[in-house]
């Protein structure tokens, strides 16, 4: 272990953290790498214990002594009566600010951070259109961060001097601040499970699937209930219900510090984040050799999400089934877990230009077209149809069915007034004229991307071989 090292793994055992130094050593590698990560120190079986964290050593809103300070109604509760920390992220950015103005806790772990992100969050207008077409750009959410920075923020600092001294609030409370701490829970939070009731502290379960983010999933990402999460998602609440009784029922978005040093790399988990009664530990999945880094993978993100949260992206050799099509078989490196997002108006218009240029005259009408369209497209939004399809290889499995299900919807009236009198969308089935408006789909999809980068992946199958699609 290098000595920069040092004064946070002292804190860390200090504060009843405990690490199995025989087996784990904190290193540095090249910035294109992950930079500060974790290696093998010898060769380290399944199932070891890599290190523990004590449940009191994680930071949310639930850990720290703010919300108390500040009064839990006055916290949790909305306006008018309170100012709704528990929702977003506000509350947890804020108690992290009070801990490094009040050097309180966590203040060592805090400095021990990056301060610095190369997240789009933090480019510029010209390095943001390089990403024009990709789904990064309308997920930043920077004038939302910014706007719960006004609204929400600045008030509550302003309410109670008492706890933040005007002298400390250019130092502490700014705008530059807020958005450090943003993204350091983006990059490095996890979704903490409450303390399970019937309290051991041995690991429970054998798989551990993120989701969004270093990614501790959330069921509803389909992933298999993980041990333990981060989150991915911004991007999103504390917790789900507002409910004061169910509140300690709620998982947490937590800062975990020692858990949020290591790396990822797509396919390349090792170790996973398990909870106990009282502790979390991160416990190897799978052997690992002595000098190997050791991963806990955030749920194999496809790389424009890596970007968005993380700031890297994965850029591998790319098995042959997936550079299949490639026009000149060069396109051999890249992230195996990419997806092409294609959001349901694109499907829309290209379902409407079909339907009109197979028309006779009198029918061949844009409006009524249109009007008929956005009809049958709200009837799908009303029963919980989405409005983004997500494509993924392998090709087998390429179409959603949901995007079948709608390319039929709009495009074939008996199948229209079936769903009507069945109240449910049409069955998957695909045919040409499926096949060729969600070509004409894709290939608007693609026209979206202006930007120099060539990252691309390869929809194969189906009447599209050879569509090449950029996915980044
Ligand atoms: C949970 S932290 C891991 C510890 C981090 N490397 C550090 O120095 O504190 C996640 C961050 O590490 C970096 N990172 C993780 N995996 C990476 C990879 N495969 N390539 C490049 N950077 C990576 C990214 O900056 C990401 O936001």
């Amino acid at each position: 272990m290098t000595t920069s090292f040092h004064p946070f793994v002292s804190w860390f055992q200090a504060n009843g953290g405990s690490l199995n130094s025989e087996y784990i050593g904190l290193t540095t590698f090249p910035a294109s790498e992950g930079g500060r990560g974790a290696v093998a120190l010898r060769d380290i079986p399944e199932s070891h214990t890599l290190f523990k964290i004590p449940r009191s050593l994680t930071l949310s809103t639930r850990t720290s002594p703010l919300p108390e300070l500040f009064g839990g109604d006055a916290w949790r509760k909305k306006a008018p009566h309170g100012h709704g920390l528990d929702e977003g992220w506000t509350g947890l950015i804020l108690c992290m600010m009070w801990e490094e103005a009040n050097a309180g806790k966590w203040a060592a772990y805090l400095a021990s951070l990056p301060s610095k992100f190369d997240t789009p969050m933090f480019w510029n207008e010209q390095d943001l259109a390089e990403l024009k077409g990709t789904s990064v750009v309308e997920k930043l959410g920077k004038e939302d961060a910014e706007r719960d920075y006004r609204e929400k923020l600045l008030p509550v600092i302003s309410s109670r001097k008492d706890l933040f001294p005007p002298h400390l609030i250019p130092f502490h409370y700014t705008l530059e601040r807020y958005h450090i701490h943003g993204s350091r829970i983006l990059s490095r939070s996890f979704c903490v499970e409450p303390a399970p009731s019937d309290a051991s502290d041995e690991p429970s379960g054998t798989t551990q699937n993120h989701d969004d983010a270093m990614d501790v999933d959330v069921p509803s990402d389909s992933q298999s209930h993980p041990a333990a999460t981060r989150v991915h998602d911004n991007d999103g609440d504390l917790s789900v219900d507002q409910d004061d009784e169910d509140e300690e029922e709620e998982d947490i978005v937590s800062m975990v510090p020692m858990a949020d040093m290591l790396n990822a790399r797509y396919g390349s988990e090792n170790a996973k984040l398990f909870y106990g009664a009282n502790e979390l530990r991160m416990v190897t999945t799978k052997p690992i050799k002595a000098g190997e880094q050791i991963f806990n993978t955030y749920n194999d993100l496809p790389n424009a999400e890596l970007l968005r949260r993380y700031g890297h992206v994965d850029y591998l050799s790319l098995p042959a089934s997936l550079t299949q099509g490639s026009p000149n078989g060069s396109a051999a490196l890249g992230n195996p877990g990419d997806v092409v997002e294609l959001r349901a108006d694109l499907v829309l218009t290209a379902a409407n230009d079909r339907i009109y240029s197979t028309a006779a005259p009198p029918a061949q009408n844009v409006s009524a077209i249109a009007a008929e369209s956005q009809r049958r497209i709200d009837w799908w939004l009303e029963m919980g149809g989405d409005d983004v399809f997500v494509l993924e290889p392998p090709s087998e499995s390429l179409l959603p069915e949901d995007l079948v299900s709608l390319v039929r919807l709009l495009c074939d009236d008996d199948e229209w007034r079936k769903a009507q009198d069945k109240e449910k969308p049409p069955k998957a089935k695909k045919d040409k004229v499926v096949l060729e408006v969600t070509k004409q789909a894709l290939l608007k999809r693609q026209a979206l991307y202006e930007g120099s980068l060539e990252v691309r992946c390869y929809c194969r199958g189906f009447s599209f071989r050879n569509l090449t699609i950029n996915v980044f």
